[in-house]
């Protein structure tokens, strides 16, 4: 590696210090070694810069920090002091706006965090803050660096703090694009979207060597923490893609949906899409008969601008839709429940998912429109002992306490606690609209009637008789379309082919909408 002290003697003039500069900067843009480099593409991993160039917009990056090394001593360290001391760190701009990016450089130390390394990102994170704008990690860190102790392990409680300090304050997107261990891993978990890549990205917070020894189980880095783990079974993981350059496009592709930050909106696009569309396939897309499982995606595609959206959490919770779409050319989040999925049911998962959801919209002033088709929340002893009650009130919570347009229709089903939490009127939507196949109720006719009819039907001579006269009666008295509607409970019953109208319409409406909570210094949410 080229040092200062390498320079030729007689370089000490001013055409002297610069060839140094471009020399020492040469140093830097190469990184540390051929092999090193050679090691990182046989993994099927591209470099820090490399992915860097990827992200942002053509020649928009700036370094900041580049000369950085540690200043550690013992195991050898003093021997070993690479520039970037293993994080590039900077700002750029993606589709014209600024981004504040760090990336993990894994061929220095694994990309693991030292003093030095650390006091960069916060310096990038406190920059981004200020400035009001997204910052992007680039991850692929071994977490702490074992040889710097407890100076490695206070690096990164700066970085959680910061990370905390920035929630709802700017976007923050972790990509991870190699083995992240420990706090490499806790940081993204704080942030509002995590990026995975198959194969070459694992989570863990110990790895399976740990695992090995504390537990006896075996297991690879992939199926211990994986893209695909962390995408289906646990949750932590947004977006997974099979390579690093579709991921970095998508990357790109989100940040064109949020604002800079939360005193701004999302920016919005012209729309060549007619805001009055007729949704004239909605009607058969949705069966009437409400035991009918369908694909929700294909509504929200019927109604959205160009049928386009990017959905959030997409193989998690499958029976709940999580997206981000655009109406009129505005950004909007969507949340539907799936009825091709557990028939769309809320449980655990869906009801975390869809509570992280809402308070990211409210956070970056997104407004919601929430689809509703649903039976309730999934009864057993699995999800009473899991903690259905607290975290279906996650959701309740975050719905509760968002203070952007709040948009809910209900497409077909819609009963009980869980009819409430979707953003029912009561617990303040803005405007609720039903389409006329609506069933809203506290539960669907044949349980309903097995209940409160139940001495009836016992007592009679011909009980399944009894059974299908109540169920009917039920059905008739409580249970058509309109009741709701006669009560103000739903500001209308629309056509389904005006479900987009409708709701450009009220957007539009709702744009200027200002709703204050009372002054306190955070609530308790349940966790
Ligand atoms: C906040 C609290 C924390 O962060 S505690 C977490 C501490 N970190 C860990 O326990 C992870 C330890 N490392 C590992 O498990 C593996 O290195 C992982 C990350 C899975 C990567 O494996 P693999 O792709 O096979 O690479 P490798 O082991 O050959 O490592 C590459 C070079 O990086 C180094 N390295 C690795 N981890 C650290 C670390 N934590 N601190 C300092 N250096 C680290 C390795 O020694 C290796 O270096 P070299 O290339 O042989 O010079």
């Amino acid at each position: 590696m080229t040092t200062v002290e390498d320079l030729p003697a007689g370089a000490n003039d001013a055409r002297g210090r610069v060839a140094e500069l471009h020399a020492i900067r040469e140093q830097v843009r190469r990184g540390p070694s051929e092999r090193a480099t050679e090691a990182q593409r046989a993994k099927g991993k591209l470099t820090a810069r490399e992915r860097i160039e990827l992200l942002l917009d053509e020649d928009s990056f700036n370094e900041v920090e580049p000369l950085r090394r540690h200043r550690a001593t013992g195991f050898g360290l003093e021997a070993k002091k690479p520039y970037t001391d293993g994080v590039i760190t900077g700002w750029g701009t993606v589709h014209g706006r600024t981004v504040f990016v760090y990336a993990h450089d894994f061929r220095i130390f694994g990309g693991a965090l030292g003093e030095a390394h650390a006091t960069k990102i916060h310096k990038i994170m406190d920059m981004a803050i200020q400035a009001g704008a997204p910052l992007v990690s680039l991850n692929d860190g071994a977490g702490a660096r074992i040889q710097e102790g407890v100076s490695a392990l206070a690096g990164y409680g700066g970085i959680f703090q910061r990370n905390t300090k920035a929630s709802g304050v700017i976007p923050q997107i972790s990509v991870m694009l190699g083995p992240c261990a420990g706090g490499a891993a806790y940081s993204p978990a704080l942030t509002d979207f995590v990026f995975m890549v198959r194969e070459t990205s694992q989570m863990f917070i110990t790895g399976p060597d740990v695992v090995r020894a504390v537990t006896g189980e075996e297991i690879t880095q992939n199926g211990l923490g994986g893209a695909d783990v962390h995408a289906e079974t646990s949750g932590v993981c947004h977006f997974a893609y099979d390579d690093e350059q579709t991921c970095l496009e998508e990357v790109r592709y989100l940040l064109s949906l949020l604002p800079a930050n939360n005193r701004e909106n999302p920016p919005a696009v012209p729309c060549e899409d007619p805001a009055d569309r007729s949704g004239d396939a909605l009607l058969d897309l949705v069966p009437a008969d409400g035991n009918r499982p369908y694909d929700m995606r294909k509504v929200i595609e019927e109604i959205v601008d160009d049928g386009e959206y990017l959905e959030v959490h997409e193989r998690w919770a499958t029976n709940i839709i999580c997206a981000l779409s655009r109406f009129d050319g505005k950004v909007v989040g969507t949340i539907a429940n799936q009825p091709q999925s557990l028939a769309g049911v809320l449980d655990i998962e869906a009801s975390e998912k869809a509570a992280r959801f809402v308070q990211m919209c409210d956070a970056f002033n997104i407004p919601i429109v929430t689809l509703l088709d649903v039976p309730g929340f999934l009864p057993g002893v699995d999800q009473e002992h899991g903690g259905i009650i607290r975290h279906g009130a996650k959701l309740l919570y975050a719905y509760c306490n968002a203070t952007v347009p709040r948009i809910s229709i209900v497409l077909r089903k819609a009963y009980g606690g869980a009819y409430i939490v979707m953003d029912s009127q009561s617990i303040g939507a803005d405007l609720t609209y039903a389409w006329p196949t609506n069933e809203i109720a506290v539960m669907g006719a044949e349980g309903a009637a097995n209940v409160i009819f139940r001495k009836q039907i016992a007592e009679a001579d011909d009980s399944e008789a009894m059974r299908t006269r109540m169920v009917k009666e039920y059905k008739s008295e409580l249970m058509h379309p309109y009741y709701a509607a006669e009560r103000g409970l739903v500001d209308d019953v629309i056509d389904p082919a005006d479900t987009r109208r409708t709701l450009i319409r009220a957007l539009d409406m709702l744009r200027t909408k200002h709703a204050d909570l009372p002054a306190r210094k955070h609530g308790n949410p349940p966790q």
